[in-house]
């Protein structure tokens, strides 16, 4: 089977989450599997771009609204990351040195979509499968279905992936003429709220929908920022499967960003040499356990909370913890993060930016991480620390829900809590705390959660039967 993933993100080429994560890491199991999986994103200007070679596959151009832009279809010449990929490269417009947060980002997301829908509707061959991910590729199963100039390709099989559904790409109607000349009939496809709403159109068009774990897609009907008649309207043909996560990136015994590398069998040593590592870099004390936090630092994570939440657990748990942060996000949130160093020297550090090596140090070295988030679609860092050995504090909603189960049930592993509030995030780190007093306890706890499986293989698998079931 040929499936074309389109996506703005990408790991390595291109990450600023986990979106990233699951595009770089999905296709290189479908390609094992037998499979031509490939993947389209836009040519920024990173690293990657610059540290691999390149050939030139198509060149062609369009309008955007009046304006005709050119386009260059390049190709990774030596499939490094498992899978065929291509970056259209579009000047003056995609080749930016960040993936989102300019201006002009709907014009941009706009052009690639059209520059790929251009590109196969060239090919002498349709492919089987096209996967959109999340509302900046998902007016392209509009644009297959219903602009005349592709009407060609109506008859390939669309699916959608929503991996956050609180951003929907918003595009004034003034802008309708973005969108190549279409069947002006459908623009109920298009509106919502007086908006032509980009991630309402994908779920309308597509042929199946899918969300990265089965609880949030039940949550989406009662809770997705205006969306949730429409879930509840298309939820025939809409499916959940959890994300898996690329075990050969994210492995204790191999990662090329850790100095100490540890399997379950070292695992007492390994997380020990970790921790003493981040301990001494940010200051802390290696004796207390080690609570972490890595995300962007915005309302959907529940970050603002983090500042009080934190400053309260070391208040009424006597300092009997150690707190690193990682993110970046909202400037208040990173502010007050940052200015609390110097309110707590010894037991609370935090890094403010992104930082790619410091999170698997981090996810090696720590004893929990916490996920205190309102809305957690799937949720990949709570299956990184697990397979590093690091023990989950969450709140049960989306993906967390259906991965962490309390320690206090049985077979648990984890620490749950009901709502994301400071009252009950103080609850669950002192729970945390005392966990760690219990070594034994909390040394059986570890090793059940390195033992989990949440690799790839069994969530690839359910994409195959996916698009089986809409291949003639
Ligand atoms: N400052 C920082 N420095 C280094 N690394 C950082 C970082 N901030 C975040 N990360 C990394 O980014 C990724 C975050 O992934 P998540 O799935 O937890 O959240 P995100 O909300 O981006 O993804 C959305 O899509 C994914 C994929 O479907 C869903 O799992 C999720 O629920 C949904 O919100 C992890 O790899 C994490 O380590």
């Amino acid at each position: 089977m040929e499936i074309i993933h389109v996506s703005a993100e990408c790991y390595p080429v291109a990450k600023a989450g986990g979106l990233g994560d699951v595009v770089g890491a999905l296709p290189k199991y479908q390609t094992a599997a037998g499979h031509v999986s490939k993947v389209v994103l836009p040519m920024y200007r990173t690293k990657f771009l610059y540290e691999h070679q390149w050939d030139v596959v198509h060149k062609s151009s369009a309008y955007l609204a009046n304006t005709w832009f050119d386009y260059t279809i390049i190709k990774e010449r030596t499939n490094v990351l498992g899978f065929d990929l291509y970056l259209v490269d579009i000047h003056g417009l995609l080749d930016r040195e960040k993936v989102y947060g300019y201006d002009d980002d709907v014009e941009r997301f706009m052009s690639f979509q059209i520059a790929v829908v251009d590109w196969i509707a060239s090919w002498k061959h349709h492919p089987d499968i096209i996967h959109v991910h999340d509302h900046h590729t998902a007016l392209i199963p509009f644009m297959v279905k219903y602009c005349y100039q592709y009407q060609h390709l109506a008859g390939v099989p669309t699916v959608l992936t929503i991996h956050n559904a609180q951003y929907q790409g918003w595009i004034d109607w003034g802008h309708s003429d973005y969108i190549p000349h279409w069947d002006g009939w459908r623009w109920g496809m298009l509106d919502w709220n007086n908006m032509i709403n980009p991630l309402a159109a994908g779920i309308r068009s597509c042929w199946k929908l899918t969300t990265v774990s089965w609880s949030y897609l039940q949550e989406m009907r009662l809770e997705s920022n205006g969306l949730e008649a429409l879930f509840e309207y298309e939820k025939g043909k809409s499916v959940g499967i959890l994300n898996g996560i690329d075990d050969k990136v994210w492995d204790p015994a191999a990662d090329k960003y850790l100095d100490h590398h540890f399997n379950i069998d070292s695992l007492a040593t390994g997380k020990k040499a970790n921790k003493d590592f981040l301990c001494q870099e940010f200051g802390l004390d290696p004796n207390k356990p080690l609570f972490i936090f890595i995300g962007r630092l915005v309302g959907e994570k529940a970050a603002e909370l983090l500042p009080r939440a934190i400053g309260d657990s070391l208040f009424y748990i006597n300092q009997r913890m150690n707190w690193l942060v990682l993110g970046s996000g909202e400037t208040h949130i990173e502010w007050d993060l940052g200015n609390m160093r110097h309110f707590w020297p010894g037991v609370y550090n935090a890094k403010i930016g992104y930082n790619e090596k410091l999170s698997h140090q981090m996810y090696a070295g720590a004893d929990f991480l916490l996920m205190p988030s309102r809305v957690e679609p799937c949720g990949l860092n709570q299956m990184y620390a697990m397979r590093y050995g690091t023990i989950p504090v969450v709140r049960r909603t989306g993906g967390l829900r259906d991965t962490v189960k309390d320690f206090g049930e049985p077979g648990g592993y984890g620490i749950c809590f009901n709502q994301a509030s400071i009252g009950d995030i103080t609850q669950a780190v002192y729970r945390g705390v005392e966990l760690y007093q219990d070594q034994r306890t909390f040394d059986a706890l570890r090793r059940q959660v390195m033992e989990l499986n949440f690799s790839w293989d069994i969530s690839a698998e359910q994409y195959l039967d996916l698009y089986k079931s809409l291949v003639p």
